[in-house]
């Protein structure tokens, strides 16, 4: 079994900041001492690495990934493989993506369709949440099974009418479902059906710039959905976690449900944190890069989402990367911002952004760690395998330089997609060495992990409730 021991660096989990050395043994964390006590570690190392001046965390957990998904009549440009070795690079060790249940056709053919995709082709470990985009009898008798071989969280759409658009019937019944198997229900919180009809109105008034795709999803109808998934979720007794809050109007129902002791859960992105209805607003259609849903916001609401991850009425921040490139596929949308393919693209650059966060002062060094990292875990039913460093977990374990300073550019990011959302940015802090489950796959700027070296994770029920 191999040995390495990292020396020197200072290990920073949700709970703790310490100065120690780390021994992993084979696959896993085998200890952590004091580098007096860790000293006689040394030789009987295969690999030492130095992490003086560094910090050594957990590698990130993201919790909302799709790679290859096919939305609006294109693909997701990133793959299993492009897309987890782009994580890798931005010091993301787990992702969970998202299978998709075909219109008429069972989860078991979605699930077996993105097994195919993804096995053998992950630089690092993966799970599978199930999104069901059609409740009926025999997918709730399915959402047992799924469960049980660890597929522990559905997410359903309240937006895309005719996609994957489920009404509150159906909701209902899969959250009642979930009450019983011990499954979290994922929700994706817009009106679409009002929604529609402004996108409708707009197209008819000649408005099909991309900026108008943050208009007509108002805050409103995001707050509106919101409000009506927690009482679903009230009345069928079942844990609920919004994913991709980004009005400040949305997080009030959170904080309001969460007062009152619920099991409900949000996650923010980004894209909500660092960037605006400014971007989507850029001219000469660069305002499509910036279409995703929900869209991003006035910068006003910035402030409520930053308090809210303080205050953790937002627990976890995911990317929702879901990329696909300017050219050919943004472009689809040209003419009728309806038919630009949401979503952005972050993978590789979350745990840089967060800590971003830290120096700018809006969260602490335990709380970037809490929610890229221990929170996810916990709410995805990883840990203690995933998101801490601790005896027994997975070695998944980043060694972060935090005063390198570096921008953010397509010309540097692995993301298989021809534009980063966060061009010219600086930030400080650098990934520098990452290992995935004790195998170094990044190093000093070399690559050097493997497709397929990433496993499928069985996750437990979420271990989040309170
Ligand atoms: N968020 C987004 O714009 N695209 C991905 C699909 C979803 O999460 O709704
Ligand atoms: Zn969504
Ligand atoms: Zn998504």
């Amino acid at each position: 079994m191999s040995r390495t021991v990292i020396r020197g660096g200072l290990v920073i989990t949700a709970t703790e900041e310490i100065r120690a050395d780390v021994l992993v043994e084979g696959e896993q964390v085998a200890a952590i001492a004091a580098p007096e006590v860790a000293e006689q570690w040394v030789p009987d190392a295969d690999t030492v690495l130095d992490a003086d001046g560094h910090y050594v965390i957990p590698g990130g957990v993201d919790g909302h990934t799709h790679m290859q998904m096919p939305f609006g009549g294109t693909f997701a440009s990133d793959t299993f493989e492009t897309g987890t070795r782009a994580a890798a690079w931005g010091g993301t060790t787990t992702i969970v993506d998202f299978a998709i249940q075909p219109v008429g056709g069972s989860l078991r053919e979605g699930l077996d369709a993105w097994h195919a995709k993804a096995d053998g082709q992950c630089a690092i470990d993966y799970g599978f949440h199930m999104i069901l985009s059609d409740v009926g009898d025999d997918a709730l008798k399915e959402m047992d099974a799924l469960v049980a071989e660890g597929i522990t969280s559905f997410k359903m759409f309240m937006a895309y009418p005719g996609v994957f658009y489920s009404d509150d019937g159906q909701i209902l019944r899969a959250m009642q479902q979930a009450a019983d198997n011990g499954a979290l229900t994922m929700m994706h919180a817009e009106n679409g059906i009002a929604i529609d009809v402004l996108v409708q109105q707009a197209l008819a008034a000649g408005r099909t710039d991309p900026k108008h795709h943050g208009q007509v999803r108002h805050p409103l109808l995001e707050a509106e959905a919101t409000h009506r998934a927690i009482q679903l979720s009230k009345v069928a007794g079942a844990p609920l976690y919004v994913v991709h809050v980004s009005a400040a109007e949305a997080v009030a129902e959170l904080s309001r449900a969460r007062d009152d002791g619920l099991n409900v859960f949000g996650e923010t992105c980004p894209q909500y944190l660092f960037l605006s209805f400014d971007d989507l607003a850029r001219p000469e259609f660069e305002g499509a890069k910036y279409v995703c849903s929900t869209p991003l916001r006035p910068v006003e609401h910035q402030a409520d989402l930053w308090r809210a991850l303080r205050t953790n009425d937002l627990s976890v921040v995911s990317t929702d990367h879901c990329p696909f490139c300017f050219k050919d596929q943004k472009e689809l949308g040209l003419g009728d911002f309806s038919k630009i393919p949401n979503g952005i693209p972050g993978v590789e650059n979350r745990v840089d952004l967060l800590h971003q966060a830290v120096v700018d002062g809006h969260i602490s060094r335990r709380r970037w760690i809490e929610l890229a990292c221990t929170t996810p875990a916990r709410m995805f039913g990883l840990h203690p395998r995933k998101g801490t460093i601790a005896p027994g977990a997975d070695a998944d374990i980043v060694i972060y330089d935090p005063n390198r300073e570096q921008v953010l550019s397509a010309q540097t990011h692995h993301m298989n997609v021809d534009y980063n959302a966060y061009e010219g940015k600086p930030v400080t802090g650098a990934v520098r060495t990452v290992l995935s489950r004790g195998r170094v796959v990044v190093d000093g700027g070399e690559y050097l992990g493997q497709a397929g070296h990433g496993r499928f994770q069985r996750r437990d029920t979420c271990q989040y409730l309170i």
